[in-house]
């Protein structure tokens, strides 16, 4: 008897699945705790390995984890491209296969892209419960693309910013932000304007070079730095780096991959799984950088969520 075949489950029934971010908190806790835990904690996780494509400036990142907490094993295949000519095309695409971990058979194909864009913003929002300053007022997005979109829509439902604001290279592109979600937002003409006396910032540029400096950040804010994710990338200056307490996902990865971890030397305090479990102290009152890459066991969690989800029928 031939084995059933797998299932493909597209973008828009992810979105379904998934309709909110939130819903994957939980979960991502869970796996950045487990994550941190080591060998106890049952998350088999290699670094991603990258191919630089390099004629075209674009990347192809494979990301394998097994989390047998929740007996789950996937892959996510993810392009990354710089200077997209054509604006029509992501400039991140995803796919993630999904497997029985019990004997090796594919069970499903998900798109990987709405998952990526909900796990990461997910990720960020832990981060920032648990690192930003008390009485948090203002909000900082400086980017406006699929991440800037994700992170503001979960962040403006478990928060309660009195202000988000918001820069981008080219204003255009900040402005169609600003009038496309659902609340008011500030475009700024600057990165600096954007970012003076903001409590929380979120950095979810393809910016090479830093685009967000030490001297503009109020102290104590706290930011999740999402992009730059090549190690001669970067999005964060020294002087930020080296003034903050330095946060990240996974070590390993930060110091293989993250320029702005890389090249600044900054020394990093914790992984954030070791704050969720309560190992090392999260320092909410001084100004916190999370470095976030990303990590294929939150994907390994998210894909899971959805197909569980599809296959009841919900
Ligand atoms: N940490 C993680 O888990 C993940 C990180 N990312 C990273 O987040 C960042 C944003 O991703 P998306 O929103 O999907 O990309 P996107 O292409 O949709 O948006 C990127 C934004 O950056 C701006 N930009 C491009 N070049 C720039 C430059 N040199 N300086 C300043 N701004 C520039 C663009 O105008 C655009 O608004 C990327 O760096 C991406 O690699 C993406 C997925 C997961
Ligand atoms: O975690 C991911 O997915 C990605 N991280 C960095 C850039 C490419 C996608």
């Amino acid at each position: 008897m031939g084995s059933t075949p797998p299932v493909f489950i597209g973008a828009e029934e992810v979105e379904k699945h998934l309709h909110r971010a939130s819903l994957l908190l939980p979960a991502l806790e869970a796996a950045l705790a487990n994550f941190s835990a080591g060998a106890a904690g049952g998350v088999v996780q290699p670094v991603r390995a990258v191919v630089p494509v390099q004629p075209h400036g674009g990347y192809l990142g494979v990301m394998p984890a097994y989390s047998a907490v929740d007996d789950a094993l996937t892959t996510k295949l993810v392009t990354f491209y710089e200077h997209m000519k054509d604006s029509s095309v992501p400039s991140h695409q995803a796919t993630i296969l999904l497997f029985d971990p019990r004997n090796g058979s594919l069970r499903a194909v998900l798109d990987g892209s709405v998952i990526t864009a909900k796990r990461t913003a997910a990720v960020s929002a832990i981060a920032t419960k648990l690192l930003m300053p008390a009485f948090a007022e203002v909000l900082c997005i400086l980017g406006a693309g699929v991440q800037a979109y994700s992170h503001y829509d979960i962040f403006t439902e478990l928060f309660s910013f009195k202000e988000v604001r918001i820069w981008n290279r080219t204003k255009e592109k900040a402005l169609k932000f600003a009038s496309s979600v659902n609340g008011p937002v500030r475009v700024c003409s600057s990165a600096q304007e954007a970012v003076s006396g903001a409590d929380v910032i979120v950095t979810v540029t393809m910016a090479t070079t830093p685009i967000l400096l030490g001297d503009w950040v109020k102290p104590g804010a706290h930011i999740n730095a999402v992009g730059a994710s090549r190690p001669d990338w970067r999005e964060l200056d020294d002087e930020l780096m080296k003034n903050s307490v330095l946060f990240v996902d996974s070590r390993e990865a930060a110091l293989t991959e993250s320029g702005d971890v890389i090249l600044s030397g900054a020394e990093i305090f914790a992984e954030l799984g070791e704050v969720v479990k309560g190992t090392k102290p999260a320092l909410p009152e001084k100004t916190t950088v999370f470095k976030s890459l990303g990590m294929a066991v939150e994907d390994t969690v998210a894909a899971k969520f959805v197909y569980d989800s599809w296959s009841a029928g919900n």
